[in-house]
């Protein structure tokens, strides 16, 4: 069991890189925890095989350092990284028997033939194998073969991590759910340091503590499932987490009657006054306001805070209604339970400050202490 470290870690598959989009891993640097479970979740071509792949040392990065418990891994094979790598499609040996697929890394290492037999029905037990140790692995069904792929990692003593790359991609929708319980089970039993790669929110945040989201080949924020949905630190992870996804509309910040506003439209949009002032002492004219469908509010009459908008259309799905409507001449969507009732025509939508996010540069602007104490430490090491 290791604690998995990147250190001022990049990779480009071009010869002469010249701009960041030319690198699949953008410099990051990033400590995957011993014994965590983690998912790195991010669209398609984000980099997610290419990050896995530098730590298993199926591929050399071309800048930084791979660590494991702090030691430099870079020059290791990946046979001698004491890694396990599930991918998506299985990789087993169809002729022999499950039992000598699962065998098949000890004996590689010379383990006595008492103990593999002990530590295969070990690791066939806990995955629900036992009774089909003796047929040919040429016969199982896709997630039995998965099962397979999955213990041969899990064989072996010494493994430090287990990299799974969208390893249920093959697997029938309603036998998903039942692997990843066992993965779940895995590792707690383990207590295995796992990093799970998915496009699917769903899984990563079924699966792991903690989840990476991976955009453009940068980790844009680490957090728990619940620090990604209420607080999400970048606009991709706010579009990408969510279903749907946060609304954002653009605003100026604008002085009027001596007073600074943040303005979209006609309309004026509720933050605090140390919001207003940090925006200001950032020199952000233009910024994007961010509010998950989940908070918008829905009022039937008139209200204070609450702006009048159009219902454009309501789609009820079974357990939630989604209500998409028109403020200031923008599609925004807001999340209802499936008993509250819209009127059609003009309703009115309030966004409460706690929830309503601000974006400068595509980051977060934080106004908590510890953020603003962060920045100017920063800004006083720099004057220096
Ligand atoms: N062998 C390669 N040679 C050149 N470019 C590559 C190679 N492998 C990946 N890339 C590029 O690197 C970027 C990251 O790819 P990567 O496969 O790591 O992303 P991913 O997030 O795993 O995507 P997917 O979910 O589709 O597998 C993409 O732009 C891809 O086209």
């Amino acid at each position: 069991m290791a604690s998995i470290t990147l250190n001022a870690l990049a990779h480009t598959y071009t010869e002469n890189p010249t701009k960041p989009e030319d690198y699949a891993i953008r410099e990051m640097t990033h400590v995957w925890e011993q014994g965590g479970a983690f998912a790195l979740l991010g669209p398609s071509g984000c980099g997610k095989s290419t990050l896995l792949n530098i730590i298993s040392g199926l591929l050399k990065p071309s800048n930084g350092e791979v660590l494991f418990d702090g030691k430099r891994v870079n020059e290791l094979k990946p046979e001698e990284r004491n890694i396990a790598q599930v991918f998506q499609f299985p990789v087993i040996y169809d002729t022999m028997t499950v039992f000598d697929n699962l065998a098949f890394p000890l004996r590689n290492i010379g383990v006595p033939e008492h103990k593999i037999k002990s530590k295969v029905h070990e690791v066939a037990e806990i995955l629900e194998l036992s009774d089909q140790l003796k047929r040919k692995a040429k016969g199982l069904s896709a997630d039995q073969k998965q099962k397979v792929s999955m213990g041969r990692g899990l064989v072996r003593d010494n493994v430090s991590a287990i990299l799974f790359d969208e390893p249920l991609t093959v697997i029938d929708p309603q036998l998903k759910w039942k692997l990843r319980r066992k993965l779940k089970q895995i590792h707690e039993q383990f207590n295995i340091t796992m990093v799970y790669v998915t496009h699917d929110q769903l899984e990563a945040s079924t699966f792991a503590d903690k989840i990476a989201v991976m955009y453009n080949g940068q980790i844009v924020q680490f957090g728990t499932p619940r620090e990604l949905f209420e607080n999400p630190t970048h606009t991709f992870v706010g579009y990408f987490i969510g279903s749907p996804g946060m609304n954002f509309f653009e605003a100026t910040l604008e002085n009027r009657d001596q007073q600074d506003k943040l303005v979209f439209g006609k309309e004026e949009i509720s933050v605090s006054d140390a919001m207003l002032a940090r925006l200001k002492a950032m020199g952000a004219n233009k910024v994007k306001v961010g509010i998950r469908p989940e908070f918008v509010h829905v009022w039937d009459g008139k209200n204070n805070d609450a702006f009048a908008v159009e219902v454009d259309y309501v789609e009820d799905l079974g357990t939630y209604k989604i209500l998409s409507f028109i403020f200031q001449g923008q599609m925004m969507k807001a999340r209802l339970s499936e008993d509250q009732q819209v009127p059609s025509g003009q309703i009115y939508v309030s966004f409460p400050e706690q929830w309503t996010k601000i974006y400068v540069d595509e980051y977060l602007v934080d106004i908590t202490d510890s953020a603003i104490a962060v920045d100017q430490a920063q800004e006083i090491s720099h004057a220096n």
